[in-house]
């Protein structure tokens, strides 16, 4: 159940990792997209700002070209003495084809159109008078009060069609009001001049003038609404004010198609990112999962084999030392000794007539016996670091460091006594059972590294006399250390 809980919080944590990986990539893209989209909006202004700029710059040129012309009529006006018609029609002449933008010019003495060339379609102008042409008179009239030219336009042309009209006041040396010349600008040509059609490279343009010359706009360029977020351009002219505007065909913005292929292809990106990150975060999960394995292991393995050091020092029915680890033990415990010149004691205890109670409460009640008796010794001895251990059948050894021999004595006694108290509680008996222990004692000063064995033997023959002298009792080896 562990484990499968254990896996599926993982893999949660996996989808949730992996969900939060896609959701992050997937926002960066789409800013990613958004920023390109607001970069080439930035872009495709400057290009069209670009574009129009030159435009402008054209027909700036195109225009002040054409109005210097009247500069040249307004000299020939002041500096000949009393013109003839014929001089008035051959400077006409000479302006006119001078500029191919020019539809035809026109002189109005005191206000009334006396010349204009070319004559040829434009008869109907000859005699009318300015200050009865209700859609002309305020341009004309701000000309003659500012005594500057005025460009006017678009306006609806008395011959017929519509132009830009260029209108110069013309003052004589005393100041006086001499009359009006009126060049009229064909729209289609000066367009064409300047290169500006409703649709260039890609861009709409528009551009719009002074229908009277009043502030109302007149459409001269431009086809359909304009735009509001259009490019606008100021054309600053003499008395008038126009405008250029201009925006991409396809409008600012980059085109649904252009948005939704970047659109997808952060998606796909996303969605790639998520699945690294996917395969990524699992590959560490498993990789975890199978280092946690490994340490259960090992910790396994660390205490099966603590488990088997115990085992094979301990004795199964008692708990005590084996005679295995007695040996190391006590060799080491001698070396010691003998370093430090300091005297060792051995006790050997064995369990009196055990062969009979075995024989009278049976082996079970035997083995409770010994766990008994082994748990009186052990008490007895009280210091952990003194090693006890059972080194035959119903027989057990005690090595003491660091002791004289009275207290080594008195340990002898309080181990008798205690086993010899010890009331045993055996399986299938009544009555606890007890038992007593005979115990034989040697001890030295160690004069070698391995002598041990030596004094072991001086103790088991000391237990060999207790035994002797009707048991129950310590007795010392011959040479008491
Ligand atoms: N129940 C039980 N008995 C054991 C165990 N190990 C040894 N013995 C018995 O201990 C008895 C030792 O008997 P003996 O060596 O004759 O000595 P004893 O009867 O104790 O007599 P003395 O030592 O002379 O007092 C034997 O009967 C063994 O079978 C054991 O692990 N469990």
């Amino acid at each position: 159940m562990t484990t499968v809980s254990a896996r599926r919080r993982s893999l949660l944590r996996a989808v949730v990792a992996t969900a939060g990986a896609f959701l992050l990539a997937l926002v960066l893209f789409q800013t990613l997209v958004w920023q390109q989209g607001q970069e080439r909006q930035h872009q495709e202004r400057e290009r069209v700002v670009e574009h129009a700029a030159s435009l402008r710059s054209r027909l700036d040129t195109g225009l002040s070209s054409t109005l210097y012309l009247a500069n040249g009529l307004v000299a020939l006006i002041r500096g000949v003495d009393n013109p003839t018609p014929t001089q008035y029609r051959g400077a006409l002449r000479a302006l006119h084809d001078a500029d191919p933008r020019v539809r035809n010019i026109g002189l109005a003495p005191d206000n009334r159109i006396a010349y204009v060339h070319p004559l040829e379609g434009n008869e109907k102008a000859i005699g009318l008078r300015l200050d009865n042409q209700k859609d002309q008179w305020p341009s004309v009239r701000r000309a003659i009060e500012s005594r500057s030219s005025v460009v006017a336009g678009p306006v609806d042309l008395v011959q017929g069609g519509r132009g830009i009209i260029h209108r110069t006041p013309v003052f004589l040396e005393d100041g006086d009001y001499w009359g009006m010349i009126s060049i009229v600008i064909d729209i289609p040509r000066l367009l064409d001049y300047v290169g500006l059609a409703p649709e260039v490279d890609g861009i709409r343009y528009w551009l719009l003038g002074d229908a009277d010359g009043s502030g109302g706009r007149g459409r001269l360029a431009g086809q359909g609404d304009v735009p509001a977020d259009a490019v606008s351009m100021p054309i600053s002219l003499p008395g008038a004010s126009w405008q250029l505007l201009a925006a991409p065909v396809d409008g600012w913005r980059p085109q649904a198609g252009y948005v939704w292929t970047w659109r997808l292809a952060g998606l796909v990106l996303a969605g790639l990112v998520a699945w690294v990150v996917w395969l990524l975060i699992r590959a560490n999960q498993r990789h975890r999962a199978m280092a946690g394995a490994m340490q259960r292991l090992n910790d396994e393995l660390v205490m099966k084999n603590t488990e088997l050091t115990q085992l094979s020092r301990h004795d199964g029915l008692t708990g005590l030392s084996n005679r295995r680890h007695f040996d190391d033990v006590y060799a080491k415990a001698w070396a010691r000794a003998w370093r430090q010149r300091r005297a060792i004691h051995v006790l050997i205890i064995d369990f009196d007539n055990f062969k009979a109670i075995n024989d009278r409460y049976g082996h079970v009640a035997g083995d409770a016996c010994l766990i008994g008796g082994a748990a009186a010794i052990r008490r007895a001895v009280g210091r952990g670091e003194d090693l006890v251990a059972r080194s035959g059948g119903e027989e057990f050894a005690v090595v003491i460091e660091n002791a004289d021999a009275a207290a080594v004595d008195l340990l002898a006694e309080r181990i008798r006594r205690e086993v010899a108290a010890a009331l045993i509680d055996a399986p299938g008996q009544l009555e606890p059972l007890s038992l007593t222990a005979s115990i034989g004692v040697a001890g030295a000063v160690p004069n070698g590294p391995d002598g041990g064995a030596d004094l072991y033997r001086e103790a088991d023959g000391a237990l060999y006399r207790a035994k002797r002298q009707g048991r129950n009792r310590v007795c010392w080896a011959e040479s008491r250390g």
